[in-house]
């Protein structure tokens, strides 16, 4: 089975030090460390409302490391032209309500087709890896297919959330849904929610190629150490994914 890479999100570093304006903490800072202790990726969200990073943090973080870095962003005027000047490795086009506490759900890639389709163009021709954060449906992952997007990402969110049978269902509704991405062509990844109790059944699908996952390895970085955290994190996908360690 290939290593399942993990894509470290650093959003909640910036929130923390947002609360105070100012520095620190620096989510600069954060991507080094994620490089340093065998990160395979950055992930960012360049929100509307900037309660994350800042536009000025996406070149710092570029700078800072050789990781890629995977920008989330919505389908929007603004965010497509910071993409197109930053050129990114990765574009992840994330649903956004300002008014939601977080990601709520999945982009409706199917619906929003006509809108969608000259945003990822752009992208794509600007050599910018593109992916949808959607619902484990096999809907939206046809829509993605016919806008020739090279990777989705599953929202784990409902999964973190539920208990026992309806848990496992929708972690049988991932299992096909990356199943059916792989046998479209389409890169298959998730995250969201996802914690050291929680990450095992979704590191063990055989199809995903990567997570990605901050709000909790933030969280753990105040008890553990960031570093430990995503050593752990590492840790527990690698024992799910059945390799050594
Ligand atoms: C798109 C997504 O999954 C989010 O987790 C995001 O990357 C972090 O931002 P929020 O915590 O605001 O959702
Ligand atoms: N796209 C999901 C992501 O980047 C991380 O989500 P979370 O672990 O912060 O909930």
């Amino acid at each position: 089975m290939d290593k399942l890479r993990l894509g470290v999100n650093i959003d909640h570093v910036a929130t923390i030090r947002n609360a105070r304006g100012g520095e620190h903490p620096d989510p600069v800072r954060a991507a080094m460390i994620v490089a340093q202790c065998g990160g395979d990726g950055i992930t960012a969200h360049l929100r509307e409302d900037r309660r994350h990073i800042r536009d000025a943090d996406i070149k710092r973080i570029m700078d800072s490391t050789n990781l890629p870095l995977n920008l989330e962003m919505a389908a929007t005027e603004e965010m497509l032209k910071i993409a197109l000047f930053h050129k990114p490795h990765a574009a992840c086009i994330v649903p956004e309500k300002r008014e939601e506490r977080t990601t709520e759900g999945g982009l409706d890639a199917a619906g929003g087709h006509n809108h969608l389709r000259p945003i990822i163009g752009k992208l794509l021709d600007a050599g910018i890896r593109v992916s949808l954060f959607i619902e484990p449906e096999a809907r939206q992952i046809e829509a993605a297919m016919h806008m020739n997007v090279p990777v989705v990402e599953f929202h784990t969110g409902k999964y973190c959330e539920l208990e026992g049978e309806a848990r496992a269902q929708e972690l049988r509704r991932i299992a096909e849904a990356a199943a059916l991405a792989r046998k479209n062509g389409i890169e298959p990844h998730a995250g969201h929610g996802l914690t050291f109790d929680n990450v095992g059944p979704i590191a063990a699908i055989p199809q995903l190629a990567e997570l990605n996952i901050g709000h909790y390895l933030v969280g753990e970085a105040i008890f553990i150490g960031f570093e430990n955290a995503i050593l752990e994190m590492r840790a527990r996908m690698d024992a799910a994914r059945g390799d050594i360690i």
